[in-house]
């Protein structure tokens, strides 16, 4: 599914935080939002989800002007959230986690959360343990897993990989190219580490204190520059 912001603004009270950024998921694509820490760039996500009104610009979904919607009439749309820090229900084992989700969904979530688990396989053997007692990369897996029991056609990830190991990343970003490369799914991202995003990318936007300061397409050889721009 399509996402296009257009002039987007927002903020906290006085305070404008993010300035008319221009932004595209294409469908089946990916996007990545890059910045250093208080850029703005959970922010940005916060009014796509509707969490936040925007102050100016348009938030729009497959062609419709979503703007004032709702987060939860977004999330019928077909947007999935999961949010910086590998939520998770910790007194849940990670399979109560996943069932607390697909239940509302019937069959099709019973579905999704067998394709979820062969998308991690890690979790496979975790679905007995509580999800406090996961280690954090499995905490995410986790946590993008509930999210695609949804059956999202846009799904919206902050910084997946952070505090997680390399090879654990890894995993994650081979989900997420899986994911996006079937063409169903668009992904937008934000990132503090550069290599895997930019790589994986279709497009890739450097956000400096709530601002779009560059952007150009992404793959294997775009990491040199991107790394300089985030320099600058
Ligand atoms: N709930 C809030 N109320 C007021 N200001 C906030 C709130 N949340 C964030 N801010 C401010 O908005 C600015 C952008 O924060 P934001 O969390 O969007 O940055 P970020 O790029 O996601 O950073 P990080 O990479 O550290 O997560 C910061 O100056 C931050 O202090």
């Amino acid at each position: 599914m399509t996402l296009e912001l257009t002039g987007l603004s927002t903020g906290y009270g006085r305070t404008t935080v993010v300035h008319g950024v221009d932004l595209t998921v294409p469908d089946g694509g990916l996007t990545a939002v890059l910045g250093h820490n208080g850029a703005g760039k959970t922010t940005l996500l916060r009014a796509v989800l509707g969490l936040l009104p925007a102050r100016a610009g348009t938030v729009r979904l497959a062609g419709t002007d979503v703007t004032g919607w709702p987060p939860h009439r977004r999330v019928r749309r077909g947007i999935a959230y999961v949010p910086q820090g590998q939520q998770s229900f910790g007194q849940l084992t990670a399979r109560e986690n996943l069932q607390v989700v697909a239940d509302a969904y019937g069959a099709a979530g019973r579905r999704r959360t067998d394709e979820a688990l062969n998308l991690f396989p890690a979790l496979g053997p975790l679905l007995g343990r509580q999800a406090g007692l996961l280690s954090g990369g499995q905490r995410q897996q986790l946590a993008i897993a509930r999210a695609l029991v949804t059956g999202p056609r846009l799904l919206v990830l902050d910084e997946p990989t952070e505090g997680i190991q390399p090879n654990v990343v890894r995993e994650i970003y081979d989900a997420i190219t899986d994911l996006s490369s079937g063409g169903e799914l668009s992904v937008l991202l934000v990132e503090q580490h550069i290599g895997y995003a930019v790589e994986h990318a279709g497009e890739y936007l450097v956000m400096t204190s709530g601002r779009i300061t560059h952007r150009a397409p992404g793959g294997a050889a775009a990491v040199h520059d991107a790394r300089e721009a985030m320099a600058l």
